[in-house]
């Protein structure tokens, strides 16, 4: 299973209950706004803890409130590629790779440099500072990024969004090749409905707020 996930999580005053199982490559989530998407990949990456249920990721358990198991951020190797990139400012482009390539575990190590430039198209841009880049390469360059840190998993929170159809297009097909040519579990929140039916091979839906059951 790539993600087996069943969790509640309570944000201020709301609960949101959530459960999905997946085999795809390339699973979506997608939902209105203030769904809960972006707190749900929260979860999975252990940034955010659920007030209970469980998480399990290519087949490891990383989170299961009733057998007390809460693995920490930064040994349940996501590659959480958030919505607005995080790159550090302060370092060019080839830095922030190496602060990529310096989480990676050397035995775990399953993608390299020079492999993740060719892939993503980046490597012209290596000397650049992130102010410089566009928002599609902004993007490319943190997906990049997460790829170097050898992740077991891929969370892609609304990669494509605001970018131009060109730009969008090109990123697309590179999650279309990240996605066929990579053994790695991908989790991708989308608003877009072109978007998911491209890339997805499951889809998970959540209901808008007003949606949500009422609690007993
Ligand atoms: N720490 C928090 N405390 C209180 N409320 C929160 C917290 N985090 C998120 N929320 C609220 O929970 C709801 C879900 O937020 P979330 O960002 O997960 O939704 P989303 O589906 O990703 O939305 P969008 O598509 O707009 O990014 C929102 O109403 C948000 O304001």
């Amino acid at each position: 299973m790539s993600f087996d996930v069943d969790l509640e999580l309570t944000l201020g005053d709301q609960r949101i209950a959530i459960a999905f199982a997946s085999d795809a490559k390339l699973a979506a989530l997608v939902g209105p706004s203030g769904a809960g998407k972006t707190s749900v990949l929260n979860a999975i990456s252990g940034l955010l803890k659920p007030s209970s249920g469980r998480v399990a990721v290519a087949g490891n358990m990383l989170f299961d409130s009733a057998a007390k198991l809460d693995v920490p951020p930064d040994q349940r190797r996501a590659g959480y590629v958030f919505q607005d990139a995080r790159l550090f400012p302060h370092r060019r482009v080839s830095a922030n790779l190496a602060y990529g390539e310096k989480l990676a575990r050397p035995a775990e190590v399953w993608i390299t440099r020079g492999e993740v430039c060719d892939l993503l198209e980046i490597g012209a841009l290596l000397d650049r500072w992130p102010a410089t880049l566009s928002g599609g390469e902004t993007r490319r360059v943190a997906i990049a990024r997460a790829l170097l840190a050898a992740p077991k998993f891929l969370l892609l929170d609304e990669p494509l969004s605001s970018l131009d159809p060109a730009r969008a297009e090109r990123l697309a097909a590179l999650i279309e090749r990240i996605r066929d040519e990579l053994a790695i579990p991908i989790l991708l929140v989308s608003h877009s409905a072109s978007e998911v039916e491209r890339l997805a091979d499951q889809v998970v839906t959540m209901p808008s707020p007003s949606e949500r059951p009422i609690d007993s």
